[in-house]
């Protein structure tokens, strides 16, 4: 994938916070910058109050990471930058090793398209500290908005029951680049098309559409319209029914739909974009039935999203096809994933990694230390576990305890032996290469669907889902709580002096 250089033309180094850089500043100053540290990003929560999230975002990271670099025009920008006292804010010698810095971190994370849950890694970064610290800003904001689209184009499906959702969304979404990365998230989740033409051609998603009521209302007439449609696209109308009268609309869908089949094609349906959409879709289900259309589809719009869409197929609306944009592009009920990104160790002057904790009164917001990965245990083709453990533990196959990491009461056994396993962390760069192929988009969404065929139905309906257990494994779950006693130890004796 060649976003990032299609679209902004060459590095996006300083496609970051600002406090990235004066810390990068600060690590080199007080010789830091090379130390070897790990981070580690995840979220805290299901978005939409949901049960699970799916991946995605993983292409654009590799595609920023490969092209990670400070060029001259960078440069030049951050030595202009002056200090409150009119100083150079930066050192010239520091914006020399900047401009010399070449990417060479170790990545492993989470392949799109994977069902994720709270407080696992979706992605890890292993290498020299300022480098780490720099991806922080790019890597959330790619994971986070492209996971948080992924996940709610997959509760829209779900909702849709395999019926086909077509995304619509580009004009509302949040501008031209949240446009192209929710029409590709989209059709990772599910969508079966994107009416974003420049999404079709970056990414190879189907391009689909219907017309927009601009069309009727530059005619005299609704029958004339639909008349001169079908005249330029005889095989793929779609008439908007709704302009004036929407049972009137379908009537001359079925005029014209007659006029096309004396010609030997086919119309291909109707669509409906307001009022009642139950009560509609199924008067015009019935009319077409009469007329002896019972192939044309019903494609329904208007603001629609995975909670319409239940209700209306509670009603038993006779609807085909959902056309969704608004509500799936700016995932207008939770418009931010959330998730974070953690230094959880950084290497000794032993050359060892120590595990470092963030602590909170919160145990929810508390991270996992330590170089650790995540396994997923399945069982008949089943998710039933994912165990969050330290790279290198031995893990006993005859039984173990998970323990979540929000609440210690909640444990789970775990039978290795009698599960399959996945380890969801993927190598992808070591030492700044590329290790992995990624898939081509087909694929991803495929595994997606896959994926969310893994998952038991209680963790995928839309209101209070059955939690799926996630857990510390029990060495990770001791460290962890040592780690807090101890920080909290140390924060007594300093308030005690
Ligand atoms: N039978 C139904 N059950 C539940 N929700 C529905 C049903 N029919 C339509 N809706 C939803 O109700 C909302 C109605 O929106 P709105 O008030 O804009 O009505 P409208 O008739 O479409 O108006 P407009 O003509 O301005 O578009 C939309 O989100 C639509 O998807
Ligand atoms: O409702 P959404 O989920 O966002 O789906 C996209 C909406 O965009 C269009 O409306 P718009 O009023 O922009 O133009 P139109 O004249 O084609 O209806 C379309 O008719 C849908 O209602
Ligand atoms: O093709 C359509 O019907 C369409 C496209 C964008 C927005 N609303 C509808």
């Amino acid at each position: 994938m060649k976003i990032t250089k299609d679209l902004y033309q060459g590095s996006l180094a300083l496609l970051t916070d600002f406090y990235q850089i004066t810390m990068a500043y600060a690590y080199w100053k007080s010789n830091k910058a090379e130390q070897e540290a790990v981070f580690s990003l995840f979220f805290r929560k299901h978005p939409f109050q949901g049960g699970f999230t799916l991946a995605a975002g993983l292409d654009y990271v590799i595609d920023y990471c490969k092209s990670f670099k400070f060029e001259e025009k960078d440069i030049s920008y951050l030595r202009e930058m002056k200090a409150k006292d009119g100083a150079k804010m930066f050192d010239p010698k520091f914006l020399d090793y900047l401009a010399k810095m070449k990417f060479s971190c170790d990545i492993d994370a989470i392949e799109e398209g994977t069902v994720v849950f709270p407080n696992a890694p979706m992605i890890r970064v292993k290498g020299p500290l300022i480098q780490c610290q720099l991806l922080e800003t790019p890597l959330l904001n790619i994971f986070n908005f492209q996971t948080l689209i992924a996940t709610k184009a997959a509760r829209i499906n779900l909702a849709a029951k395999g019926e086909p959702v077509l995304e619509f969304g580009l004009r509302r979404a949040q501008g031209i680049d949240g446009a192209l990365a929710a029409s590709r998230a989209s059709y990772i989740g599910g969508c079966s098309s994107t009416s974003n033409v420049m999404a079709g051609k970056l990414f190879g998603i189907p391009v689909s559409g219907t017309h927009a009521h601009s069309w009727i209302m530059s005619f005299e007439t609704e029958l004339e319209a639909f008349e001169a449609y079908a005249e330029a696209f005889p095989d793929q109308c779609i008439f908007l029914v709704d302009t004036y009268d929407t049972l009137n609309g379908v009537k001359n869908a079925i005029k014209v739909g007659n006029a096309l089949r004396s010609k030997g094609k086919e119309m291909m349906g109707i669509r409906i974009d307001s009022g009642d959409l139950a009560y509609y879709s199924n008067q015009a289900r019935q009319m077409l039935d009469e007329a002896g259309f019972p192939d044309a589809k019903i494609v329904a719009s208007n603001d629609l999203d995975e909670h319409i869409i239940t209700s209306l197929k509670g009603q038993e609306a006779s609807i085909n096809v959902w056309g969704v944009g608004t509500k799936l592009v700016t995932a207008f009920d939770q418009p931010a994933l959330g998730a974070v990104y953690k230094l959880s160790a950084i290497k000794g002057e032993d050359g060892s990694f120590v595990p470092k904790i963030k602590v909170s009164q919160q145990s929810l917001k508390i991270n996992v230390p330590g170089l650790h990965n995540v396994k997923r245990y399945y069982s008949k083709g089943k998710a039933v576990a994912d165990m969050i453990y330290l790279e290198g533990q031995e893990i006993n196959p005859k039984g173990t305890v998970i323990i979540d990491p929000t609440d210690n009461a909640r444990r789970k056994r775990i039978m290795p032996l009698f599960y399959q396993e996945e380890e969801l962390l993927k190598p992808i760069f070591r030492n700044g290469k590329l290790k992995y192929k990624s898939p081509n988009l087909e694929t991803i969404r495929k595994r997606a669907s896959d994926q969310l065929d893994t998952l038991d139905k209680t963790h995928k309906r839309l209101v209070n889902p059955h939690l799926y257990p996630v857990g510390l494994e029990e060495n990770l779950h001791h460290l962890r709580t040592d780690l807090v006693l101890k920080a909290q130890q140390m924060d007594q004796a300093s308030d005690e002096k």
